[in-house]
């Protein structure tokens, strides 16, 4: 290598734990190909404003925003972003260059009370901030109430005693992350209680005009082929959903013998109605699965379901 071996890699994140975290697991694939790093901390809207739930703050990229702005400043070479945070179109000056290889995809419930379980009928109460979260516990178990939760996982936690609630439902990924495994008392399976698109993968973004000697060799140190192929089939779904993080709908692919196989739908805001359907094809058609899929969602009554929640949300 040239002068891509001198050059630091300024890496943008958001400041909680967790991205921090995660920013650290690319800085030391980079410097494992020798590449120098340098880590640079944004604050972003969904950090500052935690008062409001998600779906208020509106779809459009409240994780990501301000790293996408110092990407364009070339303030920084790369952002790293949770693949589920990232909106499903990028604006047309950005790329996402890697995915890196996901973690475990699962939601899971976190409670103080190692003994808790979640039996069919339960009345426990669950915090969540997640609107597909929310719909498919009222699916799955109607009789469980949920209460808002936002914040960072540390928040969380003391607010789960104070709230007087009896557990919290998380992503896997982020848990263990934070090393709170200890606390996970279920683990949501995976076919029912389908992960957000992106789950447990970290997205890296960059300008589109960085340079492309450096853009390959970033891409070849981050990527995750596999992961990458699950995730254009899942994002291809969401996009044509037109779901942001606000939509309660879900997908999940996974490499087969065969090609790619995607699991995905959407759930009404009450639980009522779920539509999910699973496709198989090609792992280099893996975007148009994506697609196709979203489109079956749609027309079976997914295009109501999405009606019936932005008419909710005008309210
Ligand atoms: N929207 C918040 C968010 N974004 C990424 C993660 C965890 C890591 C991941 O899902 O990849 C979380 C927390 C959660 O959903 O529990």
């Amino acid at each position: 290598m040239t002068d891509i071996a001198d050059k630091t890699i300024r890496i943008g994140t958001r400041g909680s734990k967790l991205a921090l975290w995660q920013a650290n697991a690319a800085a030391e694939k980079l410097q494992a190909v020798g590449l120098k790093t340098e880590i640079v901390i944004f604050s972003t809207k969904g950090d500052q404003i935690l008062d409001k739930s998600l779906d208020k703050l509106g779809s459009k990229g409240v994780f990501t925003e301000e790293l996408e702005i110092a990407l364009r400043n070339g303030e920084v070479e790369i952002a790293v972003h949770s693949a589920k945070d990232v909106q499903s179109t990028i604006p047309e000056d950005l790329e996402l260059i890697a995915f890196m290889e996901r973690e475990k995809v699962n939601d899971v419930l976190l409670s103080l009370n190692p003994d808790f379980k979640l039996e069919p009928g339960s009345k426990a109460v669950i915090g969540t901030s997640s609107t597909r979260r929310k719909a498919l516990l009222k699916q799955y178990y109607p009789d469980v109430t949920t209460v808002e939760s936002r914040g960072n996982l540390q928040t969380r936690l003391r607010k789960l005693e104070e709230q007087g609630m009896d557990g919290l439902m998380l992503a896997f990924a982020g848990v263990h992350r934070m090393e709170y495994d200890n606390l996970i008392v279920y683990t949501f399976p995976e076919d029912t209680f389908v992960p957000a698109v992106g789950q447990g993968s970290v997205a890296i973004e960059c300008a589109k005009s960085l340079e492309p000697e450096l853009k390959a060799a970033l891409k070849q140190a981050l990527n995750h082929a596999e992961t990458h192929v699950c995730l254009l089939a899942e994002r291809a779904f969401l996009r044509t959903m037109e779901g942001g993080c606000s939509i309660p709908s879900f997908a999940l692919a996974r490499l087969t013998k065969e090609g790619v196989r995607i699991s995905g739908g959407i759930v009404s805001l009450d639980g009522k109605k779920l539509l999910q359907e699973t496709l198989e094809g090609p792992a280099s058609e893996a975007a148009d699965l994506g697609e196709k899929l979203a489109n079956i969602i749609l027309g079976q009554g997914g295009d109501e379901i999405l009606r019936n929640i932005r008419a909710e949300r005008e309210e």
